[in-house]
């Protein structure tokens, strides 16, 4: 054995100093092998939408519902299965209700207690019991691990679970209790999640979204476009910034800034109602629903278009100052005859339907006046420096980035950019040409640089790039071959505001570049996938979000209001457990209130992608693989013992 072996393994007799320990060990990690593998969870664009979201974190996209099948069958009534549901996602709220309708309270606490510990007996048997262990609420802790795991020493285990019960109810801790349970269950029926970005934008509460996911046990994020534009906001890009407050002006969502992360509006609206005090703004109605009096609403418009003006006007700075994005054509002001109220694009020429622009200077468009630009520092410095905004942030960045290769799975927000051949499309990412793989590594070393380089150049390079993924053609968050934001506000012709997807979205149902982008990525073996979101599934028009045979799902969750019109569904959720993967699809979510009260569960569909013949176990996860290693270097600790080469502690 050479030395730096004996060394390796020294180190490793410190945390298992004898034979027994470490045979110990061994048994433990093949044991765990040998256990049904997680459920994962996938959710995408959610887009604000926090009760929906909350709602399919509490049914796991029917797990729970599957638990309850599982272990009740034909037992159990179709009604009683969907109480059932609904107290194990909303225990409080649900069990207020049933209090008012129940005669025999003590009887009802009594069957419930029983189900839920039936279904937590299901659910916790996929993991060891350290893990479960971990999952427990304090204060029930050593009560609930002895009513779900077999006790093979009581001779009449009947009698003492029934004690147990009995006195939960006596002492009146039966409500608690079921509450505990119901969490508990919530809990453990999904193993991992993973978002597919976009979290932000559109609905009223991303940021209650990411406080949720702050205290999600276990959690990956892939970035979408919406998210790296908040995270070029949080660094203080100023494209960014103005843009996340467009958006928010947009949705009537400027509560998310001002009570959500305490950022003063104040200079905005002020310099709004100045500059834009007879103007009707008519281009810059809110989009969607929205409940805000006449008034709030002149306002909210105001404020609109004053931020969108000055986005324009930054974002044409930046095209000019970062040439090398090749974007130049996106700086549209320069492009606007200011007497004749008329833009000339691809030379055709077309009537703007609001020619009222007080602080654009015509020989000087892109220029802020003096007051727009406190407004941007200003908007700037109360970005930079929210705390909870950073709080966010940094869950982004610790947990999330552009990729992620999980059970050879391979996830995405948008897209790979490809040519038209499908072959894959080279991008210049300042002096340098990417593509593939290479390309996603490369935006993402820049994202993080825009957060901790110490070098000013490279953050500021990345602080832009933050920029480029949200807009460029080039961005494979973004995929489009323009944002027409500028068409889509002051142009009658919808010609205008198409925006063409990059070629992928025309390779979809094909194989081959479906494996070569595998392949690119280093996922390989049997069972592979690429996972993505970002374009919504229409639904109501027959696609659907399974192509090439399975191998390439696109799940945009549909969640944000806005987008259901178009696509007929709120949605798809995708969940992969040990039986195979099944999409969900979701029928709009109108409110808890309803869920709880109806007992409404949003899901309309389930659809099995794929199921395996054997159950998988944890043993063909990468969790797996990790812990295989780690066998085979215990297996040569005790080797070493029992040759004498290493000496056991006592
Ligand atoms: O519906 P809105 O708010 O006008 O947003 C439209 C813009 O959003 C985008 O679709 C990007 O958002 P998604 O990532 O959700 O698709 C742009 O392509 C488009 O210009
Ligand atoms: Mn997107």
């Amino acid at each position: 054995m050479d030395n730096m072996k004996l060394k390796y393994l020294e180190r490793m007799a410190e945390l298992y100093p004898t034979i027994a320990k470490a045979s110990t060990e061994i048994i433990n990690l093949q044991a765990i092998l040998n256990l049904p593998k997680g459920t994962e969870h996938f959710l995408t664009d959610i887009h604000g939408e926090y009760e929906a979201f909350s709602h399919v974190l509490k049914n796991g996209s029917g797990s729970v519902r599957r638990k309850i099948d599982t272990v009740f069958g034909h037992t159990m009534s179709r009604q009683d299965k969907k109480s059932l549901a609904t107290l194990i996602y909303y225990p409080r709220e649900k069990m207020n209700l049933i209090k008012k309708q129940e005669h025999d309270r003590k009887e009802w606490y009594k069957i419930t207690l029983y189900r839920l510990i039936e279904v937590c007996k299901k659910t916790a048997s996929k993991y060891t019991r350290s893990k479960v262990r971990k999952a427990l609420p304090k204060d029930f802790a050593y009560v609930i691990e002895e009513l779900i795991t077999e006790r093979p020493d009581i001779t009449d285990k009947e009698s003492y679970y029934e004690q147990i019960i009995h006195t939960i109810i006596a002492i009146g801790r039966a409500e608690e209790f079921i509450i505990a349970l119901a969490e508990l269950i919530q809990r453990l029926v999904v193993d991992h999640l993973h978002i597919l970005g976009d979290i932000y934008d559109r609905g009223p509460g991303s940021h209650q979204i990411m406080d949720k996911l702050e205290n999600y046990h276990s959690l990956d994020i892939q970035w979408g476009n919406h998210d790296v534009v908040w995270m070029g906001a949080a660094v203080g890009q100023a494209c960014c910034v103005a843009t996340v407050v467009r958006i928010c002006a947009r949705y009537a969502n400027l509560d998310i800034l001002e009570d959500g992360y305490g950022i003063n509006l104040l200079p905005l609206a002020t310099f709004a109602l100045t500059y834009y005090k007879d103007d009707p703004c008519i281009c810059f109605k809110i989009k969607g629903h929205n409940t805000l009096n006449p008034v709030e609403q002149d306002l909210n418009m105001k404020m609109h278009k004053a931020i969108s003006i000055i986005q324009f006007k930054l974002e044409g700075q930046l095209l000019m100052r970062r040439r090398e994005f090749g974007m130049a054509d996106r700086a549209l002001l320069d492009d606007i005859d200011y007497t004749e109220g008329t833009i000339t694009l691809n030379r055709k020429t077309y009537k703007l339907m609001d020619n009222h622009f007080p602080t654009i200077d015509p020989d000087n468009p892109y220029e802020l006046s003096k007051e727009e630009k406190e407004v941007v520092e200003r908007l700037i410095f109360a970005f930079v420096n929210c705390e909870k905004l950073q709080r966010h942030m940094q869950l982004l960045l610790k947990k999330g980035s552009m990729y992620k290769i999980y059970n050879r799975n391979l996830l995405y927000h948008g897209c790979i950019p490809l040519n038209e051949d499908g072959t894959f499309k080279e991008i210049q990412v300042y002096d340098k040409v990417y593509k593939g793989k290479e390309l996603y590594d490369v935006l993402e070393t820049y994202v993080r640089k825009a957060f901790v380089a110490v070098d000013e150049r490279e953050k500021e390079k990345g602080k832009d790039i933050l920029w480029f993924i949200w807009s460029s053609p080039s961005s494979p968050l973004f995929g489009k071959d323009k944002m027409a934001t500028f068409e889509r506000y002051f142009l009658a012709e919808e010609e205008t505001h198409k925006e063409n997807k990059n070629a992928y979205y025309k390779f979809l149902e094909d194989e081959a570049v479906a494996d070569r982008i595998l392949q690119e990525f280093h996922v390989t073996g049997e069972c592979t996938h690429i996972v993505n979101g970002h374009v919504p599934v229409h639904h109501g028009a027959g696609e659907s979000p399974i192509k090439c045979g399975g191998k390439l799902l696109i799940i945009d969750g549909g969640f944000s209001r806005a987008y259901q019109k178009e696509t007929g569904i709120a949605g798809y959720t995708l969940i992969y457990n040990s039986w195979g993967m099944i999409l969900a699809a979701h029928e709009p979510f109108t409110s808890a209130a309803d869920a709880i009260s109806k007992e409404s569960d949003i899901l309309s569909d389930s659809i099995l992608v794929k199921r395996t013949v054997k159950r998988k176990t944890v043993g063909e996860t990468d969790i797996g693989m990790k812990l295989k290693e780690r066998i085979a270097e215990l297996e040569e600790l005790l080797a070493a013992y029992r040759d004498g080469l290493l000496i056991e502690k006592s």
